[in-house]
């Protein structure tokens, strides 16, 4: 379902010095009411996004959008947005309930609104009773839902996160994932969050921004980018994959590892040169006369849920296998799978021209 559209980046560029811009003509659309995350490798100007969009930094080149109006020239204070930081940034002379307050307090809001409002806030981070609190007395978790009731109490229509949870552990960190999608859903208000943790992004998201070298590489949900990442780098930075290359033969007909195998992409060129995607836990191990692909064992690690088997085809490309079963290294294999386990990817296609392919699949068989 689409929702209006709340921010708009239209050509958006950030350049701090000579060097090269930490962002690069990045066009997107926020709908209002979604939980968005930014997400990608450290330096990939996920951060320069958020100061963007809090006002803390202009903009080189481009627009941003607010409301449908131009805001690149508006101060911060008068943005409807608020942001959580990732070290909290709560005062630590005052108490949990000051903390909370203080932007009302600078609002000169009369005094018994400010307790109304406080109290709400306090409640939906599950902080009732906490008011005359110490911040030096709160945990890790306890802080961060300090944090994000000082955001909530102001009713921006935004709220930005930067790696709100890295500073907890990882028992904590799994419950606040939680936590902050339900409020998000409870409070209804737009969330930007930010992350460099793929399995956060992917558990807590609507819509994801994939970020590398200053560009959005790919934006979706978070099945959209598991199942179709666009190109090698979403690949690589989104769960495990098998990268080899290949070769298009024909609609729905691939070769790679130097056989034939039977897919569900179209729309290449003739003997075009692709590379093949295919998740670890799409394969299947068989006996080597019943799988697609012939290999040989080279590792095994056990992972608790799962064995992770890392084997070589004839062709010298190492295939990693997500596995219940348990394999024996130096057996010869074989590997089964589904043709829709197979991604087909082409070279440095542009996000626009990587739906358009996947649009002109829909409601089609491949069968032939
Ligand atoms: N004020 C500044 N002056 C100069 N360079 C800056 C400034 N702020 C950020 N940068 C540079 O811009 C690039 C992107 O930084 P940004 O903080 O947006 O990345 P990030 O994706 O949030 O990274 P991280 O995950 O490490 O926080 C980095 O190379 C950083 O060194």
């Amino acid at each position: 379902m689409k929702n209006e559209t709340i921010i708009r980046f239209e050509g958006v560029s950030k350049q701090y010095d000579e060097a090269a811009p930490v962002l690069d003509s990045v066009s997107f659309e926020i709908e209002r009411g979604k939980f968005y995350t930014l997400l990608g490798p450290s330096g990939c100007g996920k951060t320069t996004i958020l100061r963007l969009i809090a006002g803390f930094t202009e903009p080189s080149n481009g627009s941003i959008y607010f409301n449908g109006k131009v805001i690149n020239d508006v101060p911060a204070n008068k943005r409807q947005v608020n942001t959580v930081f990732q070290d909290y940034a709560l005062f630590p002379h005052l108490n949990v309930f000051e903390n909370v307050a203080f932007g009302l307090r600078i609002k000169k809001m009369k005094k018994g609104q400010i307790e109304e409002k406080v109290k709400e806030a306090l409640r939906f981070v599950n902080l009732e009773g906490y008011e005359t609190r110490e911040i030096t007395e709160m945990s890790g978790g306890q802080k961060q839902r300090v944090a994000i009731a000082r955001a909530i109490v102001n009713e921006p229509e935004v709220i930005l996160l930067d790696e709100p949870l890295s500073a907890l552990d990882l028992k904590l960190r799994t419950e606040m994932q939680y936590e902050l999608r339900e409020l998000q859903r409870r409070l209804g208000i737009t969330f930007i969050f930010v992350t460099h943790d793929q399995e956060e992004a992917l558990a807590m998201s609507d819509e994801i921004f994939v970020l590398n070298k200053g560009q959005i590489q790919q934006s979706g949900t978070p099945t959209d980018i598991y199942d179709e990442p666009i190109n090698r780098f979403v690949a690589d930075f989104i769960g495990e994959s098998n990268i080899v290359p290949g070769t298009m033969v024909k609609d729905y007909l691939v070769e790679f590892a130097g056989q034939q195998f039977e897919c569900v992409d179209k729309g290449f060129l003739p003997s075009e040169s692709v590379e093949i995607i295919v998740r670890p836990e799409d394969l299947v191990i068989a006996k080597r006369e019943n799988g697609k692909l012939q290999v040989k064992v080279d590792s095994q690690l056990f992972r608790g849920v799962h064995y992770e088997i890392c084997c070589y085809d004839e062709a010298g490309n190492e295939w990693l296998v997500h596995s219940t079963k348990k394999a024996t290294v130096g057996d010869e294999i074989g590997l089964d799978f589904e043709p829709e386990a197979i991604h087909v990817m082409r070279f440095n296609e542009t996000e626009e021209e990587f739906d358009k392919r996947l649009e002109s699949y829909a409601g089609e068989s491949h069968a032939n």
